[in-house]
C-alpha cells in the first residue's frame, strides 16, 4: 500500500535578488501574494497529506494573509508554518525537523518545494511522489539547451563540460523522509551549509539521486524582470473576461451599528440578516459568484445553518475570491454602491476599500466605493434599510 507524502513549502528567504520592498514571496503577481499562488499549486493533489510552509518568524502577518486568501482551495491540509533559517538549506533542515517532531505518524516522502515557484502542475507533484518512492532521492530536471562553461573567478574559461550529461534541476525535490532527514542532520553537523538544493544534500551523505522529467514552466522567481516575466504570462492567459453583478437589501432593527464592508460603522440603528448582515460584501460576493456561474452566497452559505448566525461577512467574500483562483482566474476590479441616507459613508470610505483589498487581495485602486441617497424615495429614503449593489470584473483562462 502506497504510504502518505507531504511538501514543505521553503519561502524564508528575503529575496535580496528582487531588489527592495516586501520579501519576494508575499509580493503581488497578478493580483495575488506569489506565495498564495505556490502554496495553492501544492495543495492541488488532494493525495498529498499537508503541506508545511517554512517562514521567516518576522513574516508571520504577512504569511497569515497570504493563507488567508486560500480559504477553501484545499487550505484544510495547510499546516501551520515552522520558522527557517538563515540559508535555504537551514530552512528546509528546520521544516523536516518540525515535521520529525510532529504527533503521529512521518510521512513516508517529502517533497521539498520553493517558494518562489509557483507555476508546477498537479502532474509534476504526482511525478516526483512516483519517483521519490522508485529511487529514495529524485529531482525534476531537463536538458540543458545553451552550452555551459566553467569559468575561474576573473571571467577565464576553463571548461566545457559535455552538456549532454548536465540537467538544469528545479523543484519539488522528492525523497524518502527519513533518508533526507538523515542526510540534513549529517550536513548540519559536518557544518556544511553551503549546499545549494536538496539532491546536494542527500549526494553530500553519500546517496544516489536520479533525475526525473521536470517542466520548463517551473520557473523560480528570483529577479525584478522575473516579476514582470511571471505577470505577462499569467494576464495573457487571461482573456475570457467576465462582469458580475450582485445586489443586496437589509432591513434596519433596534441597535447602535451597522457592518458595512467590513468595517464596523456606529449608526442608531443595526442590520438584520444573513450573518452579520453586511450588505456591501454580501452584493460584492454575489457579483463574483455572479462573474463565474457559480450561484449566489445563500446557496454556498445557506440562512437556515446555524453556523451563519452572526458571522462575519469576510468569510463568504474569501470563498468567491477562492473560488476564481480555483478556476486559474482572478477579480480584476469591484465596483459598488451603497444606497442609504443614513449613515453617511463618506467619512469611512477608505477604511472600508482597504478592508475590502485586504479581504480579497486585490491593490486598493481596483476597489471602488460609492454611496448615494434616493432623495428620501422608497425603503432607503424612509430609512427602513439599505441596499447595495455590486460589479466585479473577472477574468478566466481561456
Ligand atoms: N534562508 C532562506 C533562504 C531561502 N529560502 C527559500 O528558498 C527558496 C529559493 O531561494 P531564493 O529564490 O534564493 O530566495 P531568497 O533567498 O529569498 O532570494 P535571494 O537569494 O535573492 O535573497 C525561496 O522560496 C526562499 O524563500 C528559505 O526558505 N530560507
Ligand atoms: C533548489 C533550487 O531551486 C534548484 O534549482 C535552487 O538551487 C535554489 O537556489 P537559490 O539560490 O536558493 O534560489
Amino acid at each position: 500500500m502506497a504510504g502518505s507524502s507531504h511538501i514543505l513549502v521553503v519561502a524564508a528567504g528575503r529575496g535580496s535578488r528582487a531588489g527592495e520592498g516586501l520579501p519576494k514571496q508575499y509580493r503581488s503577481v497578478a493580483g495575488e501574494p506569489l506565495l498564495t499562488r505556490t502554496l495553492r499549486a501544492m495543495l492541488a493533489d488532494p493525495s498529498v497529506e499537508g503541506v508545511t510552509p517554512v517562514i521567516h518568524p518576522d513574516d508571520e502577518a504577512l504569511f497569515q494573509q497570504s493563507a488567508s486568501i486560500l480559504n477553501g482551495a484545499g487550505s484544510g491540509r495547510l499546516g501551520a508554518p515552522a520558522h527557517g533559517g538563515a540559508t535555504r538549506q537551514q530552512s528546509v533542515h528546520a521544516g523536516l525537523e518540525a515535521l520529525a517532531r510532529r504527533n503521529g505518524p512521518k510521512p513516508d516522502i517529502v517533497l521539498i518545494h520553493d517558494g518562489a515557484r509557483p507555476f508546477s502542475s498537479p502532474a509534476l507533484i504526482k511525478r516526483a511522489v512516483r519517483h521519490a518512492r522508485l529511487h529514495g532521492a529524485a529531482v525534476p530536471g531537463f536538458l540543458v539547451t545553451d552550452t555551459i562553461k566553467q569559468v575561474s573567478s576573473d571571467g577565464a574559461v576553463v571548461g566545457t563540460p559535455d552538456r549532454r550529461a548536465l540537467r538544469a534541476v528545479q523543484t519539488p525535490q522528492a525523497f524518502a523522509f527519513d533518508l533526507i532527514l538523515d542526510a540534513h542532520r549529517q550536513a548540519s553537523e559536518a557544518e556544511r551549509h553551503d549546499l545549494t538544493d536538496d539532491a546536494a544534500v542527500a549526494e553530500f551523505a553519500g546517496h544516489q539521486v536520479f533525475v526525473f522529467e521536470g517542466e520548463p514552466e517551473n520557473t523560480k522567481i528570483t529577479t525584478l524582470d522575473d516579476f514582470a516575466r511571471a505577470e505577462a504570462r499569467i494576464q495573457s492567459s487571461l482573456l475570457d473576461v467576465r462582469v458580475g453583478q450582485g445586489y443586496d437589501v437589509h432591513a434596519f432593527a433596534p441597535g447602535d451599528h451597522v457592518w458595512l464592508g467590513g468595517i464596523k460603522v456606529p449608526h442608531d440603528r443595526t442590520l438584520l440578516g444573513h450573518s452579520d448582515a453586511d450588505v456591501l460584501l454580501h452584493a460584492i460576493t454575489d457579483a463574483i459568484l455572479g462573474a463565474i456561474g457559480d450561484g449566489d452566497i445563500g446557496a454556498h452559505f445557506p440562512p437556515s445553518q446555524p453556523q451563519w448566525k452572526g458571522a462575519a461577512s469576510d468569510i463568504f467574500l474569501k470563498d468567491a475570491m477562492a473560488r476564481v483562483a480555483a478556476l486559474g482566474g482572478i477579480v480584476a476590479h469591484i465596483d459598488a454602491t451603497l444606497v442609504c441616507e443614513r449613515p453617511k459613508i463618506g467619512p469611512h470610505r477608505d477604511a472600508i476599500r482597504e478592508r475590502i483589498a485586504a479581504i480579497t487581495g486585490l491593490s486598493i485602486g481596483r476597489v471602488a466605493v460609492k454611496a448615494t441617497t434616493s432623495e428620501r424615495l422608497g425603503f432607503t429614503g424612509r430609512e427602513e434599510g439599505i441596499a447595495a449593489l455590486a460589479i466585479a470584473t473577472v477574468r478566466l483562462p481561456v
